[in-house]
């Protein structure tokens, strides 16, 4: 069996206890709804909504709600496993270079002086959340992100994954072109010795110019599951790895490329059973990703998707809630649409009636010439064109119903520029009496170094979320026993384009809701009410 990566804890506490066990002690909350015992942190949280009755045309009533919860969170992280599909890919072998470089605290000549590993880029490591206002000065006490709960850190995670392609990681690092030949080097011998267990292969839902890297592709068919078998075997070896350090949980993320669309067929995938029959059959129309998405399910492992194919198919959500397993999705969110998704918020919200968006973009990497394939680049299409519905359609000053920006999206693959890919924007808008403002946008993103820490913040967020669970009060009792979230996670919707939620829930891509999502719910899991930003204390003096 390959060889999988494997993390020497190097990450200590002062206390010399690896991340895997240490408790945080970090932040300590003073308050009689917050409780702390040697493995848990319980919670009392209130949360408040504004429930709205429309009375007539223009007419409101809104009425406060309150509604308490009960959460737990597990404070023991626990030894966690990180399985990328896709791993010998730019972002699997950027991100695995980059843990390692971090791991060792590599520092590394460059043209412009010296490089120190680092986490830039990943919300949870690189940024920081107010915690609130110094006791004495009155000031905003700000706390890193990755702080606010006992959160795995991305240093001690074990590193596995597949691939269609057997090019161990050391020569995928140089086919990525994404490093540094300084870095590289140093870290050469231990990226040489991981190599991608072999995966499931079914050309047609990739472009045809892919066909050349697929050296490593499970024999056989998916008939009678076997594809799905073999990948929960595959997630158990890793976890058994070095038996007596066995982890406590994988992470499966697919970073693999993007597949085409899968038709949505009554009786093929629409239900669990369907789906399970069909695989059982060998159906033609079940993606790998989605046979990756089955046997995570069933192997009660998180399943996020890094790219924008609908694995997540009626079946496998079905199935995902049967067993109680993550999923999330999909396509990471890392330069174009991030920026799209922020701007646009801050423009429609300002008033300003965005009329056109035009991104185009190029790039050179494996990923390009795979989104070079009409039915690839459809895939992605629809995940970069989506971002901005619910900002548009939550302004009925500036949009009639059904009214929206103009939105093209154009990708063009071009060897030249490899990894950093050119993405050019026009935003175009009407303003006060008439007026016309239109911004354009030059973006140079390194596409891999800027997906790598998302792919690290999805991974840690979502370990997270399987050690938090909540219970609801309902006439002051607090229901039997606690529960997980949703299994469809949209708690990840910060770091990716098309966030899969709940059916029949609403999707939010605005950048900054999401944001405030994933720090409310942290907050509130140590009882802390959502920072309002309203500063009362520097107003009412
Ligand atoms: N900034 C970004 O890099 C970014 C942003 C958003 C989404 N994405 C998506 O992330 C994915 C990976 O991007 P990348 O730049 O690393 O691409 P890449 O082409 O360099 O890597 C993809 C890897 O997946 C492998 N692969 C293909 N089919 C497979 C299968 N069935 N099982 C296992 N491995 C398989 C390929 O051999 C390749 O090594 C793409 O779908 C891309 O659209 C990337
Ligand atoms: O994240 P983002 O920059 O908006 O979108 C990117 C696309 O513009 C790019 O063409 C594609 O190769 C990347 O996978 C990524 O999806």
């Amino acid at each position: 069996m390959a060889p999988h990566a494997v993390a020497e804890p190097s990450y200590r506490s002062e206390n010399g206890h690896t991340s895997s066990d240490v408790h945080t002690d970090f932040l300590t909350v003073n308050s009689p709804n917050v409780v702390y015992t040697e493995t848990e942190i319980k919670s009392k949280y209130t949360y408040r909504t504004t429930s709205v009755t429309k009375i007539a045309e223009g007419k409101y009533v809104a009425e406060p709600k309150e509604t308490v919860y009960d959460f737990k969170v597990d404070r023991k992280v626990g030894k966690v496993g990180m399985m990328l599909v896709g791993w010998g890919g730019n972002n699997g072998s950027t991100v695995t270079a980059g843990i390692i470089a971090n791991r060792r605290g590599l520092v590394w000549d460059t043209r412009e002086g010296k490089r120190e590993a680092n986490y830039y880029g990943s919300v949870l490591m690189g940024s920081t959340i107010k915690l609130g206002t110094d006791a004495k000065t009155g000031r905003d006490v700000n706390i890193p992100f990755h702080n606010i709960l006992p959160m795995v850190h991305p240093n001690d995670l074990v590193i596995g994954g597949w691939d269609i392609s057997s090019t161990n990681l050391a020569d995928a690092m140089d086919r990525a072109a994404v490093l540094e030949p300084a870095l590289k080097k140093m870290i050469r011998d231990e990226m040489a010795s991981y190599k991608p267990l072999p995966s499931a292969y079914y050309p047609d839902f990739i472009a045809a110019n892919q066909e050349d890297r697929a050296d490593n592709v499970l024999e056989g068919s998916k008939a009678s599951l076997a594809h799905v078998e073999q990948i929960r075997r595959d997630i158990r070896d890793l976890s058994d790895f070095k038996d007596a350090n066995g982890l406590d949980k994988v992470i499966v993320l697919w970073t693999a490329n993007t597949e085409r669309y899968a038709d949505i067929i009554d009786g093929v995938n629409d239900t669990a059973e369907n789906l399970l029959s069909s695989i059982e059959a060998g159906h033609g129309e079940i993606s790998p990703s989605t046979v990756f998405a089955v046997a995570c399910i069933q192997e009660g492992s998180p399943f996020i998707n890094g790219s924008p194919q609908n694995t997540f198919v009626p079946g496998v959500i079905e199935l995902a809630e049967q067993h109680g397993s993550f999923i999330g999705g999909d396509d990471f969110k890392s330069g174009q649409t991030k920026m799209k998704s922020a701007l646009v918020d801050f423009l429609i919200n300002a008033g300003i009636k965005l009329t056109s968006i035009a991104s185009y973009n190029h790039l050179g990497n494996n990923d390009g010439k795979n989104l070079s394939s009409q039915k690839q680049f459809r895939s992605k299409e629809i995940s970069k064109s989506n971002v901005v519905d619910d900002m548009v359609e939550a302004n009925s000053v500036l949009y009639k119903k059904g009214e929206h920006p103009d939105h093209t999206v154009v990708i063009k693959y071009m060897p030249a520029v490899g990894d950093n890919k050119r993405a050019l924007d026009e935003y175009y808008a009407e303003i006060f009496m008439g007026g016309h403002q239109t911004i354009s946008l030059f973006n140079v993103c390194e596409d891999s170094l800027l997906a790598s820490p998302l792919i690290i913040d999805l991974v840690i967020t979502a370990e997270m979320m399987t050690r938090i669970s909540w219970k609801s009060h309902s006439d002051g009792r607090a229901s039997d026993d606690y529960k997980g979230f949703h299994s469809v996670l949209s708690v990840l919707s910060y770091m990716l384009k098309a966030p899969l939620t709940p059916p029949g829930t609403p999707v939010v891509n605005a950048l900054a809701k999401q944001r405030a999502a994933l720090t409310n719910i942290f907050r509130a899991c140590v009882g802390l009410e959502p920072e309002s930003d309203m500063t009362l204390e520097h107003k009412l003096f």
